[in-house]
């Protein structure tokens, strides 16, 4: 089986697919709907890429392709530590503190926020389509001092020097990354050996209904589902116009979740299920 991920090499996202596909053909794709829509055209089976960081949130773009334009279930799920470092071309190494500017993937940028205003305040920053590209044209950038926001495995690979390490602002720095396949023998439950499920729910409410969330939420908390997550996204269909995106701590069952959605439904609400996946988390401290 083949595996595309937001590549160049090493992304977080490879860095994840490591962590759980070892024997499968790894294939990079330069954005993540790339990646999804290499799973809609068959050219690779699975796709991973990241959904949500624990500071700075959802991957809008994922949430937003997801939703509005590919149609692929979620059928595994990935959550990581990150932890981000400060590279310079080996050349510049002496000369750290006078880089003109900064790249990385914007979620990375917004992770080392406080380190950025405290130690290279005034200089500019750049967001590229990851971290190992902002590694890579570093590499390429000999000539300017710049540098990239990006994780150890992208300073082997780029050959970059490492000037600052963890400079992400908080400890507890990690990203859950899903895996997407159209394919329905990948069984992850049997790769990762997880049995930690969630299932995702794309819920639209009936228009200019007052308490219509409430409701929603009543039929989640009178049968006693844990929800991890709630979160609203634009319908982009004009403004006040929202869905919500809903993780729920359990598989997708023959009686509550399906109980839930139908009185959600009665109520004139959309439901979607996005999927129904076993979950794992690797070296969380
Ligand atoms: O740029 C990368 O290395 C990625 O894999 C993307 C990404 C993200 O989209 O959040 C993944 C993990 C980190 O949170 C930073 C960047």
């Amino acid at each position: 089986m083949n595996v595309g991920y937001l590549g160049p090499k090493a992304t977080f996202t490879e860095l994840a697919v490591k962590k759980v596909f070892s024997g499968f053909t790894p294939f990079p794709f330069q954005t993540i709907p790339e990646c999804m829509d290499a799973v809609v055209e068959g050219q690779v089976d699975l796709a991973v890429v990241p959904l949500e960081n624990a500071l700075e949130g959802s991957v809008n773009i994922t949430l937003d392709y997801l939703t509005h334009v590919v149609q692929i279930p979620i059928v595994g799920e990935v959550t990581l530590p990150i932890k981000q470092h400060l590279m310079v071309h080996p050349e510049n190494a002496e000369n750290w503190q006078q880089v003109s500017r900064v790249y990385s993937h914007s979620h990375a940028i917004a992770q080392c926020y406080k380190f950025l205003h405290h130690h290279l305040k005034g200089v500019p920053f750049e967001s590229v389509s990851s971290t190992a590209a902002a590694a890579q044209l570093v590499k390429e950038t000999p000539m300017q001092n710049i540098a990239a926001i990006a994780n150890e495995l992208a300073a082997e690979v780029y050959g970059l020097s490492i000037v600052k390490r963890n400079i992400h602002d908080f400890d507890h720095n990690h990203t859950r990354f899903v895996i997407l396949a159209t394919q329905k023998n990948f069984d992850f439950a049997a790769l990762s050996g997880s049995t930690h499920w969630k299932t995702t729910l794309m819920v639209t409410l009936p228009s200019n209904q007052a308490g219509a969330l409430h409701q929603v939420l009543s039929a989640f908390a009178w049968r006693k589902l844990d929800l991890s997550k709630i979160e609203s996204r634009p319908m982009k269909t004009g403004i006040g116009n929202y869905f919500f995106i809903i993780d729920l701590e359990m598989k997708l069952d023959d009686v509550l979740i399906p109980g839930a959605i139908a009185e959600l439904e009665a109520l004139g609400c959309g439901v979607k299920v996005l999927g129904s996946y076993p979950s794992v988390n690797i070296g969380l401290d």
